[in-house]
């Protein structure tokens, strides 16, 4: 299983809120991007992708919004319409919600009112080996995967600081894909290749 994690800082958990910014500065448009490149291949889709989107911009709590790929049923196409409609959908069925909570949204999507922090505690507590995407970490190359890989990434606003300390505490590796600072969609496109090229 393949995992990834977008954490969107600049995304708004209010659905028309988030579609007002595609093209704006919160560049709602990277969840798409990111969705697609993570879950679409030529004519078909990757069955062994998990991606937890985490959008920040809140006036309550974050969202995390899981999207597994086996799961996933009527997905209407892998245009950004298409992917944000899901995504509004999601923001729209939590709307209300208390802290820490879930609901099922569709086939293979839900949503938390969950943050960042807890989300990686969690896939570090239930094995995923944790792999933070940044220009200065190790060459992917020369990586040995680990079993249950999980790659974090940003939109365009940095990781704040504090976020690294706990990453560490949970055994995040830093990981590379070359010294040219991509958008987290490529850098998916990039990974899924190097994982097709290790067999995995
Ligand atoms: C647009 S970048 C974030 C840019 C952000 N303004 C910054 O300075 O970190 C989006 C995500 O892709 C990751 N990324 C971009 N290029 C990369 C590369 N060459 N190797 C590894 N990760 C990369 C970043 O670490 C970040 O998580």
């Amino acid at each position: 299983m393949r995992t990834f994690v977008l954490r969107a800082r600049a995304a708004s958990t209010h659905s028309q809120t988030l579609l007002a910014n595609v093209g704006g500065d919160a560049h709602s448009e990277i969840l798409a991007h990111t969705l697609m490149n993570a879950i679409f291949v030529a004519q078909s889709h990757r069955d062994d992708v998990v991606v937890h989107l985490v959008l920040e911009s809140t006036q309550d709590y974050s969202r995390t919004i899981t999207f597994v790929a086996a799961e996933m049923r009527d997905i209407g196409g892998f245009h950004e319409q298409a992917l944000l409609a899901k995504v509004v959908r999601a923001l729209d069925a939590s709307a209300g919600m208390g802290k820490e909570q879930m609901k099922a949204v569709e086939s293979g999507i839900t949503v938390r009112t969950q943050s960042f922090e807890k989300v990686v505690k969690e896939l570090a507590e239930d094995g995923h080996q944790l792999y933070m995407m940044d220009p200065k970490g190790e060459n992917i190359r020369e990586l040995d995967f680990a079993q249950k890989p999980c790659f974090l990434l940003t939109d365009h606003i940095p990781m704040p600081k504090k976020s690294f300390n706990s990453l560490k505490r949970l055994g995040t590796e830093k990981i590379s894909l070359g010294p040219t600072m991509l958008f987290a969609s490529q850098c998916v496109v990039l990974i899924n290749n190097e994982l097709d090229l290790a067999g995995f």
